[in-house]
């Protein structure tokens, strides 16, 4: 159906109980023509048309509302949209929209997960090959009626090498075909991604951004927006870069700092940039994302990853389908927010769900580093026993328990939603493996636990590291992390140093939390346990009078907003040998 044939609805003669659906961007017509042919009555403005003031006043009397990355659906405009049941995101990145705020709301929202995908990549070849070879500058100074054919001599990307920092759904993408199309050489850093499924992809994976930088010709981002991307890439970092590289950005505004990227520009510390997203959409005028878009070393597009017909309809009928689903009474395919569990196992299981999905979100949090100070060695494989104790070990169905310790690993660095229908495949497809153990009798006092261990083999060794935790009536506990015993509630922003069992360094940590101003909410120290304590005196580090040196782990609940620059200026705290924030 063309978009003309839907026609605005006049509110006057509606039925109060027909759902009203409000879509305030442009979305393709083979979507709505799913949703005025189930009967819903379509609100379609002039994309762009609405204020965020006109929507908040308006959102009241819809049930669902429908965006793509223009709307900001924020919490305040949430709490005034009283009867909405659904928000759904007709594409993947939903950094847009408060997803926690929905769910206190009981708002579903859904996404697009992949209809997009093809589109972003193939935009960022786009943008690769613009950029190696003039063709926007050629192309505007022709029409021009200037023959600039010496100015523009541009670079050949095949033999040359690729960067990739997030191999995700997008970036795997881009890799098989610069590896497999372009005859590039293609390396990438994830530390979350597995390394069978990047080699598939063509891909050689390093362990840090100081070894990637130095070695690439094209650098391209594909992580999703987050604390730990935002700023990934600064002057530091574009400083270590060769001086004819170029970068791309077809993920988000913010991965690579604008401020930086444009004074690496301008000092010639990197050749060019292909840029199509930006920190604000769309730039003011006089801001640096446009100073950024308009300069001549930069092939800029209009957010135009997601814009093109296919990728259009697939997102459109993604969506539409799901919230017919929803206002019909059923269940999303692609819920941001779906629960994982089932209503009638929900009792009983719940704060297992719970527990297993903290541990996993813990696991990516204070193991993967993205940043980590220096790596030679890569993992190579990475797999992981969920090992159920005590009474827990008698449930037979643990479908939810393995999909919770999916959406725990995942989620943290990932756009995509995991539910109980999809856990197994998206392991799969990130190289996850996890055995799941049954132990009836444990030494734990506890009479339910979880143990998430995780066995790491890299080029050099093998390592495991674990997490214990457990449920005491609802709420849920961590009570190891590796060698360390702890007892604390895993929720908040945590902050989690590993030191040297000295004293004075509670009243550094916090001197400098203080300068910071960063609130204490609660404080742990966790010391080894028993047989780690016999460890160390046996062939453990010694201090100079030879006694052994023992180790701990303070765990700080903190309010206020933790930073690069307060991370590293715990890092160099004396006596601490590492520092890892987790957001739970
Ligand atoms: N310009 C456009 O129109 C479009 C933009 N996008 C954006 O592209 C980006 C990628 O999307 P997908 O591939 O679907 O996401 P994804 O969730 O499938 O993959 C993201 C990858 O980034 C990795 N990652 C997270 N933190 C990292 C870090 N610190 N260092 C290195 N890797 C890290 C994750 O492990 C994951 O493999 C998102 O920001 C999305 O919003 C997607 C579609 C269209
Ligand atoms: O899907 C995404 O993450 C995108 O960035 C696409 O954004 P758009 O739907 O084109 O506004």
């Amino acid at each position: 159906m063309a978009p003309s044939a839907i026609d605005p609805p006049s509110f006057s003669n509606l039925s109060p109980d027909v759902p009203r659906i409000l879509i305030p961007e442009k979305l393709s017509p083979e979507g709505l023509a799913l949703l005025s042919s189930s009967g819903f009555h379509l609100d379609i403005p002039p994309p762009g048309s609405l204020s965020p003031e006109d929507l908040a006043a308006k959102i009241g009397s819809y049930q669902a509302l429908i965006v793509r990355s223009e709307t900001k659906v924020t919490a305040s405009l949430l709490s005034a949209g009283s009867k909405l049941k659904v928000v759904a995101r007709a594409g993947v990145g939903v950094d847009n929209i408060d997803v926690k705020a929905a769910t206190e709301r009981g708002v579903i929202v859904v996404n697009s997960p992949s209809g997009n995908i093809l589109a972003a990549a193939e935009h960022t070849i786009a943008l690769l090959m613009a950029t190696a070879r003039n063709v926007p500058r050629g192309d505007t100074t022709l029409k021009q009626g200037k023959w600039e054919r010496g100015k523009l001599v541009g670079v050949e990307v095949g033999g040359k090498t690729l960067g990739i920092v997030g191999l995700g759904k997008v970036g795997l993408k881009v890799a098989r075909v610069a590896s497999q199309g372009l005859g590039m050489t293609v390396i990438g850093l994830d530390p979350y991604a597995s390394a069978e499924v990047a080699k598939a992809a063509g891909v050689s994976l390093v362990g840090s951004l100081d070894e990637l930088l130095p070695q690439v010709d094209f650098l391209t981002a594909h992580t999703p927006l987050l604390a730990s991307t935002l700023n990934l890439l600064g002057e530091e970092q574009f400083k270590k870069m060769k001086k004819t590289a170029r970068v791309l950005n077809v993920a988000r505004g913010g991965v690579y700092n604008e401020e930086a990227l444009l004074k690496a520009l301008d000092e010639g510390w990197i050749a060019g940039a292909g840029i199509d997203v930006f920190t604000q959409e769309p730039p003011k005028e006089g801001s640096i994302p446009l100073t950024l878009a308009q300069h001549p070393k930069v092939v800029s597009t209009p957010h135009l990853g997601a814009s093109t017909v296919e990728a259009q309809e697939n997102v459109s009928i993604d969506v539409c389908k799901q919230v017919v689903e929803i206002l019909k009474g059923g269940l999303p395919t692609a819920a941001v927010n779906a629960p994982l569990i089932l209503p009638e196992e929900y009792r009983r299981l719940q704060p297992f769900v719970k527990l297993v999905e903290k541990i996993g979100s813990l696991h990516t949090q204070h193991y993967a580093n993205p940043n980590p100070k220096s790596t030679t060695t890569t993992t190579t494989t990475r797999r992981f026993e969920l090992i159920y104790h005590g009474d827990l070990a008698t449930i037979t169905n643990t479908r939810p328990l393995f999909a919770a310790l999916v959406k725990g690993l995942v989620t943290p660095i990932s756009n995509t939603n995991i539910n109980i229908v999809n856990a197994t495949l998206i392991a799969k497809d990130r190289g996850i493996a996890i055995d799941e153990k049954h132990v009836s009798s444990h030494s734990s006092t506890y009479a339910s636990a979880v143990t998430l261990r995780s066995i790491s083999t890299t080029d050099n060794n093998d390592s495991d590291q674990i997490i214990e935790g457990y449920v005491s009536g609802n709420a849920v506990f961590i009570s190891k992390l590796d060698r360390f015993a702890a007892n604390f509630t895993p929720e908040g922003t945590l902050l989690i140093l590993h030191n040297y069992d000295e004293p004075g360094k509670i009243g550094n940590v916090g001197m400098v939390l203080g300068r910071h101003g960063i609130n204490i909410t609660f404080m742990q120290v966790a010391g080894l346990n028993q047989e780690a304590r016999r460890k160390v005196v046996d062939d453990g580090p010694v201090d100079d009078s030879g006694n052994g040196l023992k180790e701990a782990l303070m765990i700080l609940g903190v309010g206020g907003e933790v930073t690069k620059e307060l991370i590293g200026e715990l890092g160099r705290q004396e006596g601490i040998l590492d520092v890892s924030v987790v957001r739970l």
